[in-house]
């Protein structure tokens, strides 16, 4: 019998359009790679049991008052503790759309994320103002590393 697929769980977060084109772009480069699943989701629809059966996670969140959105607080907040001891060292990265800055939304993810303790396996990327062709293209490399990552087993 073949192994089941690896899964890679993207949850994001967007009010107004920014980070959702952003995950769509990552979720086209995801898909590229065979032999991995990837699984898009609105962090207040995602829960544990996405989690779970994650073997990789991209976080996608706009900047909202110098931290990540509150739906994405909202996905760590219900995880944080079921998944204790479950998903130590799991692979991520994240991305971001902010007005001018993003780095609070970037450190908010970042201290949260070593407490699970997740992985960071890939550098964050940081759309400031608009998302840009250059943006979206950065997007794709991000999720097809990730799930280039997982399919070789190499995180
Ligand atoms: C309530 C609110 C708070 C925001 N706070 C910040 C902020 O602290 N820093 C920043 O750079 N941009 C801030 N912005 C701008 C958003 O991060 C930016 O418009 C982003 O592209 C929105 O992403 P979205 O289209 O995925 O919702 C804020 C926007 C809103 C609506």
């Amino acid at each position: 019998m073949s192994d089941p697929p690896k899964r890679l769980l993207i949850v994001y977060h967007s009010q107004t359009g920014h980070t959702h084109a952003m995950a769509k772009a990552v979720l086209r480069g995801a898909r590229r790679v065979q032999g991995v699943e990837t699984h898009l989701k609105m962090a207040l629809r995602a829960g544990l049991e996405d989690l779970l059966g994650a073997q990789a996670l991209l976080l996608g969140t706009p900047e909202n008052f110098g931290y990540m959105s509150g739906a994405m607080k909202n996905f760590l907040d219900r995880t944080y503790y079921p998944a204790q001891g479950q998903v130590n060292g799991l692979p991520y990265a994240v991305f971001i759309s902010a007005g001018n800055d993003g780095t609070g939304a970037l450190n908010s993810i970042e201290r949260i994320a070593r407490g699970y303790p997740f992985k960071p396996v890939c550098d964050p990327i940081i759309a400031r103002g608009d998302v840009t062709t250059g943006i979206l293209q950065q997007c794709e490399e991000l999720g097809e590393t990730m799930a280039s990552g997982l399919a070789w087993g190499i995180f």
